[in-house]
């Protein structure tokens, strides 16, 4: 009996051992994998200081643990995501050192799996790393969005303006009801890009291009991943098959049918004689042979179009509406400067916008405050880099903390709150800030910096302003009681737009009802999808 006992509990014990023996050694094997490598230069330098924790992922608000970091480790930390070593810069000054100054070095992307390569084939501008063919796309992207191709839309753009505030109108019932605004600005927005990109228009807001684009959007929010998913570090999950994945390539397949189909029937009516409007893909087709681009490559410089210029100009439309229903004493201030210097009789073009230096203010402003994009697409290095004593590997993701720079107290007093003031004094387009010497001087950094600077942002700029300026010449704006907007939650992690949300616009003056309720200039609107 006793002998049976006794070698029951050595039996136990050998297993306690054995488990003991293997936890160990899954626990001495994964340490690695849990906490900060010891990266060290020949010269001893060691990569910026950060936690001592490796993240999996940064959670839905990133920003706020970026900035949480950023007080506790200064304006250059690193993160490691996983086997990823991530420097996150929180300060103008070394954004302009590392992004500008060494643009040549901080100027790639990461090959990130579900973005890059899974939906957007290491194309599409945005994706491609720092080579010669994103120098070729880029210029031609360029050429489409400079100053004097901007200056070519702007008719285009007030007509939108014009679309924008009558279905305003017209789906309120002629005001009578609350409105969600959201679904108007992004029509506005994408009905701009398109006929820069295909030469059409989106005919009212029930089009299915218009869903199909906003359901695309929502869905590379969801799945394209911030800074990195689990698939970019463990690699070996790359070769199996994943729910994420699947959707990815469906979305892939999706934008490939919907703008490959739109590409292939231009190319049919050019190769016809038939009339096809100029724009962007029609260019892109009757390049030379010798110098044309891929079928893909045309396709993603469409999605480039629709990804980066639309919601991101949507977003910042939603949030200076719910802004204004929120501070009616700033939106009569900027009711008041239109008046001065618009009048009644037609509405603002860009020949008023340096007259208008408080409307402008409050454009700055809602950008600083809300930017689409907190943490702007990463940059990637492609070789060592020294900086101030710390060690900067080749193939480090570089990230611009916008949250942190857009909140810095002595930069912007009172930084959560909403006041044009600040930038009254600030007559620089956002295109010319962005070049400042000083970098401290710069209005905000939504557009990101250095070689991978947003191209579209004097074309953003320009809608912006016509929008904006249109909406306060138009219309009064105004919370539901029922309904209060709440500014403090917003939707996906970017920050992008806030959350659905319910106001009421109202004709300013008889002028401005005239104008929404007349069709004159209005031609092949169906505005109520009829
Ligand atoms: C308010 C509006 C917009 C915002 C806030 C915005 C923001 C950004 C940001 C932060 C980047 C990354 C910059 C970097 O890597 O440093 C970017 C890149 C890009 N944006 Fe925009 N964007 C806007 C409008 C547009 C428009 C209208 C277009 C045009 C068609 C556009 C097309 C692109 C493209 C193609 C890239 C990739 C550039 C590259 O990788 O070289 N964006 N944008």
């Amino acid at each position: 009996m006793l002998a049976s006992k006794l070698s029951s509990f050595e039996h136990l014990l050998t297993v306690h051992t054995l488990a003991l023996c293997i936890a160990l050694a899954i626990f001495f094997y994964a340490v690695p994998f849990l906490v900060r490598i010891n990266l060290v230069d020949q010269a001893g330098r060691h990569p910026p200081p950060g936690p001592f924790l490796r993240c999996a992922c940064l959670g839905k608000h990133s920003e706020l643990l970026l900035d949480h970091w950023a007080k506790r480790f200064g304006p250059l930390f690193s993160v490691w995501m996983g086997n990823q070593l991530v420097v996150v810069i929180s300060d103008p000054r070394v954004a302009q050192d590392l992004l500008v100054e060494n643009g040549a070095i901080f100027s790639s992307r990461k090959p990130y799996f579900i973005k890059n390569q899974v939906i957007l084939h290491h194309r599409a501008i945005t994706a491609a790393p720092y080579n010669d063919v994103w120098r070729h796309h880029r210029k031609l992207a360029v050429r489409f969005l400079s100053e004097n191709a901007v200056q070519g839309y702007t008719d285009s753009i007030e007509y939108e303006v014009l679309t924008l505030l009558r279905s305003l109108h017209i789906e309120s019932h002629s005001c009578a009801s609350p409105i969600n605004p959201a679904l108007f600005a992004v029509r506005f927005t994408l009905n701009n890009m398109l006929k820069i990109t295909f030469g059409i228009r989106t005919s009212s807001l029930s089009d299915s291009l218009l869903h199909r684009i906003q359901g695309w959007v929502v869905e590379f929010d969801e799945i394209a991943g911030g800074l990195s998913n689990a698939v970019d570090f463990i690699k070996p999950l790359q070769y199996l098959p994943s729910r994420t994945r699947t959707r990815g390539m469906k979305l892939n397949a999706d934008m490939t049918e919907v703008f490959g189909g739109m590409i292939q029937e231009m190319q049919r009516r050019i190769e016809n004689a038939e009339y096809v409007p100029d724009c962007l893909i029609k260019t892109l087709l009757e390049t030379p042979e010798e110098e044309k681009l891929e079928f893909e490559d045309i396709l993603m410089l469409a999605v480039a179009f629709a990804f980066g210029g639309v919601h991101s100009i949507a977003g910042i439309i939603q949030w200076f509406l719910a802004l204004m229903a929120m501070h009616p004493t700033i939106a009569a201030a900027a009711h008041a400067e239109v008046d001065r210097v618009v009048g009644r009789e037609r509405l603002p073009t860009i020949t008023d916008e340096m007259n208008m230096p408080y409307v402008r203010a409050i454009i700055k402003e809602v950008q600083r405050l809300h930017a689409p994009f907190w943490i702007p697409t990463p940059h990637f290095s492609t070789a060592d880099f020294a900086y101030q004593g710390m060690f900067i590997p080749k193939a480090t993701v570089v990230v611009l903390n916008c949250w942190t720079i857009h909140h810095n107290e002595e930069r912007y007093p009172d930084p959560f709150a909403f006041k044009p003031h600040r930038y009254l004094g600030d007559n620089l387009s956002n295109s010319a800030s962005s070049k400042l010497a000083d970098p401290r001087k710069r209005d905000h950094w939504i557009f990101g910096a250095g070689r991978r600077i947003c191209p579209g942002l004097v074309l953003a700029e320009r809608e912006l302003w016509l929008a904006i300026s249109g909406l306060i010449w138009a219309y009064t704006f105004h919370q539901v009681p029922e309904e209060p907007i709440a500014l403090e939650k917003y939707e996906a992690a970017s920050g992008r737009t806030p959350l659905p949300f319910m106001m009421r616009l109202i004709p300013r003056r008889e002028e401005a009802r005239q104008l929404l309720e007349t069709e004159k200039g209005m031609v092949g609107e169906s505005i109520c999808g009829a």
